[in-house]
């Protein structure tokens, strides 16, 4: 990561390192994106996205670090800070914010004319662009008038009327009832695919990071806590927070290369795994569930007390959380077989070829599973 000082831009994208002091909270994280890359942004409530794309839109003050953009540099904490409108920057906050007396089409033209282009040739404009998004038909009516997806769509045609370098995203999708959400973000997807630009879009929802993002960033408490293209990070979760939202059990241990000993004295039989500090991680699935010790099993076995059981259609998902925080899924079939309900006892497996060890980072800020919250807690995202 760069000093804060360091003003060199790497290339003709956005480089950003933010470092904005507020009260108790401090930012303090860097990207890149490049020309043509779509960049999600995810990380729990208060982690500082918003903060972070405000920086960069220039609506909120930088306390050390640079942002440059299309390779110069539009901020640097100290002489250089180019006004909102001077970046090169198309901004959607997330309520979509349009001005609610102007029509559709002068919401749309409203950027242009600030930039100086006569009212006629900005007004074709955004009746060319909102055309582009469908929604040109809504020219005349007023943002009251239209639907939260549509409203959406408005949204990204004004940030994109002004031809930004870099267009920024806050929640897209947050506004959206869940049905208009899944089609809206196909689209959105479609939308940014042509934008030639560098595009963040910052979200809480792990489901857009996989449809819209070529790369993922995660923040938590302001910093950068893992990043990567969004399935790498799916699999190979480093924070508690990540690997809740992908529904995946994640553990900590120290590996011989055969055998992990778990912070909780557990220990696990691994194939071909990395010596030292490491995360294990485990997919729901892949947790079998015995009422009786399975006999001459070559899995890692532990007996354990089921804490929760939540039903997603077919599957059902076991919480157990001594002696480590796991979540199990079962079919529906295997539970009524089972007959296991909260406060029973069983047998819970994993077979060694099943485990994905990779090394931990040092100081890497794993909150482990153990400190007391469940494991079912906010474990429904994507299970891959
Ligand atoms: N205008 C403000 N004045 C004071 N503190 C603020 C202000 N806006 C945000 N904060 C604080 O700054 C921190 C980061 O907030 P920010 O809105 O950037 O987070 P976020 O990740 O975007 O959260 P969310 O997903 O809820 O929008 C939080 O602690 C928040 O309470």
């Amino acid at each position: 990561m760069p000093e804060p000082t360091d003003t060199t831009p790497r290339h003709p994208g956005l480089d950003v390192h933010a470092v904005v002091r507020r009260d108790t909270f401090r930012l303090d994280a860097a990207l890149s994106v490049a020309p043509g890359e779509i960049l999600a942004v995810l990380g729990p409530s208060g982690a500082g996205k918003s903060t972070l794309l405000r920086a960069i839109a220039g609506l909120e003050r930088l306390t050390a670090g640079f942002i440059a953009i299309g390779g110069r540099i539009v901020d640097d904490a100290d002489r250089i800070r180019l006004s909102p409108r001077e970046r090169q920057v198309g901004y959607v906050p997330q309520d979509y914010v349009l001005f609610p007396r102007m029509t559709v089409l002068d919401n749309v033209a409203f950027g242009l004319r600030a930039h100086g282009v006569r009212k006629a040739a900005a007004r074709r404009r955004a009746q060319q662009l909102l055309d582009r998004f469908g929604v040109g038909a809504l020219a005349h009516r007023r943002p009251t008038e239209i639907s939260g997806g549509q409203a959406q769509r408005v949204a990204l045609a004004r940030a994109l009327a002004v031809d930004p370098t870099v267009l920024l995203l806050d929640e897209p999708l947050a506004a959206l009832d869940i049905g208009t959400r899944m089609s809206v973000r196909a689209e959105l997807r479609e939308m940014l695919t042509t934008f030639p630009g560098g595009v963040i879009v910052v979200t809480h929802d792990p489901m857009d990071a996989f449809v819209l993002a070529d790369h993922l960033v995660v923040m938590e408490s302001g910093r950068v806590v893992q990043r990567g293209a969004p399935a790498a990070v799916a699999s190979h979760p480093r924070t508690e927070y990540v690997a809740r939202l992908c529904g995946i059990n994640l553990h900590r241990g120290v590996c011989d290369g055969r055998v992990i000993r778990l912070g909780t004295g557990m220990e696990w039989q691994v194939v071909d795994a990395p010596v030292g500090d490491v995360f294990v991680a485990v997919r729901p699935s892949a947790v079998a569930v015995y009422r009786e010790r399975p006999d001459g099993s070559p899995r890692n076995c532990w007996k354990a007390r089921v804490t929760s059981v939540e039903e997603y259609g077919h599957v059902v998902r076991l919480g157990v959380s001594r002696p480590a925080n796991m979540i199990a899924d079962i079919t529906a079939e295997s539970l009524a077989l089972l007959r296991l309900r909260v406060g029973d006892d069983a047998w819970f497996a994993v077979k060694a070829t099943d485990l994905v060890v990779y090394p931990a980072a040092e100081g890497s800020p794993y909150h482990p599973a153990e400190s007391g919250a469940q494991p079912s807690d906010g474990a429904t995202g994507l299970g891959v």
